[in-house]
């Protein structure tokens, strides 16, 4: 594995890079402005290596999608999503806009849909980096393989427009709400969960007492039993003490990530369990949510639509921290 690693990171010898984290879960961003880059699994799990690497939750390319393959195909699929992009609404000037496309691999290299916390270290960057200019009051839409998504910001940093939650298994969760059971080191018994998807899969597990949650041992991954097809992020959760106060929930999250292992903070984590939580608490009118995460503080807010169903907003801070080359 050390040889692998190191012969993969040999390849991508001279590339700069910024490292940045978002309430402690960590990126390594990749500038590709030119769309010149192809980041492979073996090189995104080698940059990830926290021993022979820089050491990430994951890496993330930031490329305008016209100039990357999967950008060109998501700028079709979302061109309705997009300012000025739609057909009927083209406007020269707006349609000239670069939409970035934030190219996201998990630390073991593979393939994710959405990272709600990388989207704003991806935003934070694009503006150091002078790629974009995101003024207050401002609204930047940019694609992920989990979909337009949109960033305007706030005062403790970036909130994103995360689109709508669903179940994953709309019976089961309707009728029993929860779907399946969940078995991880230092729970005594499989616990029921709720799958809740935000563009990626979540499995969210309620227990009833701070002194569960820290005595989790996430080094191994939990089971979920049935097993998801294409894995899942389990996320952890203790309902605050009052779980409601001042019209707004607040919940303690710990994470087993999908492709990574513990994280410090999942930002799409903390909006599934704030959606598992109020379907549990029947707390299905408070729209603002806290989730304390290890790394910090995310909010989470519910927004109804016409359609019934209910936009996700995500909002926290983003940091860069260190810039270098790789070697
Ligand atoms: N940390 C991210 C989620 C990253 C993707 C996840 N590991 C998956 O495979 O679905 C977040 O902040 O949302």
């Amino acid at each position: 594995m050390a040889t692998h690693h190191l012969a993969a990171l040999d390849t991508l010898g001279g590339l700069p890079f910024t490292k940045a984290h978002a309430t402690g879960n960590d990126f390594v961003l990749l500038a590709d402005p030119e769309g010149e880059l192809t980041i492979d699994a073996d090189q995104a799990a080698a940059v990830c290596d926290r021993h022979l690497g820089i050491g990430a939750d994951g890496l993330i390319r930031a490329v305008p999608a016209e100039k990357d393959d999967d950008g060109r195909a998501l700028l079709a699929e979302h061109a309705e999503e997009l300012p000025g992009r739609a057909p009927d609404q083209a406007s020269e000037q707006e349609s000239e806009q670069t939409v970035w496309f934030m190219d996201y691999r998990n630390g073991d290299g593979s393939l994710a849909e959405m990272c709600g916390n990388g989207v704003r270290a991806f935003v934070h960057f694009l503006s150091d980096q002078q790629l974009i200019s995101l003024e207050e009051g401002q609204e930047l839409t940019i694609l992920t393989r989990g979909g337009a998504k949109t960033v305007r910001r706030v005062p403790e940093g970036y909130a994103v427009g995360m689109g709508v939650w669903s179940f994953i298994d709309p019976e089961l969760a309707q009728t029993s709400a929860s779907d399946s059971l969940v078995v991880a080191d230092g729970l005594t018994d499989p616990r029921p969960a709720l799958s809740i998807s935000m563009g990626n899969p979540h499995t969210v597990v309620a227990l009833s007492e701070e002194r569960a949650l820290d005595a989790l041992g996430l080094a191994t991954a939990p089971t979920v039993d049935p097993q998801p097809p294409h894995g899942t992020n389990v996320e952890f959760v203790v309902p605050g003490e009052p779980l409601v106060s001042a019209g707004e929930g607040r919940v303690r999250m710990r994470v087993h990530e999908r492709g990574v292992g513990e994280t410090m903070s999942c930002g799409t984590g903390a909006c599934a369990a704030a959606a598992a939580v109020r379907v549990w608490a029947a707390g299905d009118g408070v729209a603002s949510w806290v989730v304390a995460v290890p790394g910090g503080e995310v909010r989470v807010r519910f927004l109804a639509r016409e359609d019934g169903a209910e936009d996700v907003e995500l909002s926290g801070p983003a940091e860069l921290v260190f810039t270098g080359t790789l070697g």
